[in-house]
């Protein structure tokens, strides 16, 4: 069961709103790139479910969390249909990811009060994942929809809060341009996770950079 309520889990967003998304196939890498993260300050971590036995490892960091993370949250994205979405859910999952809106997905986190951010494309398809109860839509992919996307939505649906994925960039301009245009938060994956530093295991660069974008966000959003 998770260990968090869906409110918590949207707490937890907004007060830090970046969400790494990661998938590595050895245990060991994951473990330290969430540890880096956790200590840079991030409080949200989405683990993709994106190779095979992926949940077994996920299931492991789950318990790590637990123990030693006490105030993360962990998600699992990359979830496409409500049976897997069941398995992270009893693998200790606090929130669930996709990169499309699935009603069967909404339906199964609903039952077991899980919060469910559904990838959204198009302004049925929020109201859609709305009217199923999702509190935080995300935008993907983020680069293709672009912040015009995220301005016009805000537009006549303002009570619609998005956390963007896909080529958000850790960068001052990158992030000034999505909080601008209106989003929640933003998912960050490729770009935290420079395919050289994790062969290198350079933690500790990774834990800089997410610092970084949690100072660049708290800047952005004082002023
Ligand atoms: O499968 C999901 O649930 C996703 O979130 C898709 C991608 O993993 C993210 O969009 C990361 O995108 P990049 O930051 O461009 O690497």
């Amino acid at each position: 069961m998770s260990r968090f309520s869906r409110l918590d889990v949207y707490q937890t967003i907004r007060r830090v709103p970046v969400v790494p998304v990661f998938y590595h196939a050895d245990a060991e890498v994951c473990r330290e790139v969430l540890g880096a993260c956790y200590r840079a300050g991030i409080r949200a971590f989405e683990f993709t479910n994106r190779g095979d036995f992926a949940h077994e490892l996920f299931s492991e960091l789950a318990k790590i969390t637990a123990r030693d993370y006490p105030d993360l949250v962990l998600g699992a994205g990359t979830l496409v249909e409500a049976a897997t979405a069941a398995l992270y859910i009893q693998s200790g999952a606090n929130f669930i990811v996709g990169p499309s809106f699935h009603e069967s997905i909404a339906r199964i986190c609903n039952r077991r009060k899980v919060a469910y951010m559904p990838g959204c494309a198009t302004l049925t398809e929020i109201s859609a994942a709305e009217e199923f109860g999702v509190e935080v839509v995300k935008a993907f992919p983020g680069d293709t929809l672009g912040p015009g996307f995220v301005k016009a939505v805000k537009g006549p649906m303002p009570w619609t809060s998005i956390m963007v994925t896909g080529g958000v960039e850790p960068t001052q301009a990158s992030l000034s341009t999505w909080f601008g245009a209106g989003v929640t938060a933003v998912g960050i994956g490729s770009q935290l996770f420079p395919k050289d530093v994790l062969k290198n295991r350079q933690y500790d660069q990774i834990e800089t950079k997410a610092r970084e974008v949690i100072a660049i966000i708290d800047s952005l959003r004082s002023q």
